[in-house]
């Protein structure tokens, strides 16, 4: 990861697919830093998206880091797959993880960075216990499932509870925010703590992409 405290990180989710090459050189041009790419089962969440063999080829296609978020249950079943598929950080969800702390441990010990996500209803103090295992907690900022959601403003507040907890605990972790993401928001996620925007519709349904990415970047 870049010697850079603010992150912007694409959500390919609402990127075209039938063009996800031509999405992804697009990517690759701009000041992207990170492409998120969305895993989705069909149980932990009521969608499914795209697994192993869409990552396997955008890694081909990118230098950049992939920083996948595993919308699944029983995500250790697959850790390694997505480690082969070329995942730079994996992030599991808590409420998918039993074993939260061998999870974090099984992806930082296949050589990924290790994420934990928080869906809205829950309680960043739960990752006390883990803060200072983890690189990166996800806060989402909408139910997970569906891009194009509007932002819940509670997140806010989660945001600054999980940097408070980062200082405390002295912890590195960095805090993304995923969902809702706009230009008009994104300067108030920055300035309550967040260190990486996702963000999906607000890029891909841009008409210049590459400028959105900057200006949230920038935000
Ligand atoms: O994980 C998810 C949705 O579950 C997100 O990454 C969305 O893809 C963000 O989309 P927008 O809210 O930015 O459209």
């Amino acid at each position: 990861m870049e010697n850079r405290n603010t992150f912007v990180a694409p959500s390919l989710l609402a990127s075209n697919f039938l063009e996800l090459g031509k999405e992804v050189d697009m990517l690759n041009r701009s000041e992207a830093d990170w492409l998120h790419l969305d895993v989705m089962d069909g149980r932990f969440v009521p969608n499914i998206s795209f697994g192993l063999p869409v990552i396997s080829q955008i890694r081909k296609a990118t230098t950049k880091t992939c920083d996948v978020h595993l919308m699944i249950e029983e995500p250790e079943k697959y850790a390694e797959d997505f480690k082969k598929a070329g995942a730079d950080i994996l992030t599991v969800h808590y409420e998918a993880c039993t074993h939260l702390h061998r999870n974090i441990q099984q992806i930082k010990g296949l050589g990924m960075k290790a994420g934990v996500a928080l869906n809205p209803h829950t309680p960043v103090h739960l990752l006390e216990n883990v803060i200072n295992d983890i690189d990166l907690i996800l806060i989402m900022s909408v139910n997970p499932g569906f891009g194009g959601q509007h932002f819940i403003p509670k997140s806010l507040e989660k945001i600054r509870q999980a940097r408070e907890m980062i200082n405390h605990y002295k912890a590195h972790a960095l805090i993304e925010v995923d969902g809702g993401i706009n230009i008009d928001n994104a300067g108030d996620i920055f300035k309550a703590g967040a260190n990486v925007l996702v963000a999906g519709s607000t890029v891909f349904s841009s008409k210049d992409p590459e400028a959105t990415i900057s200006a949230l970047r920038n935000a």
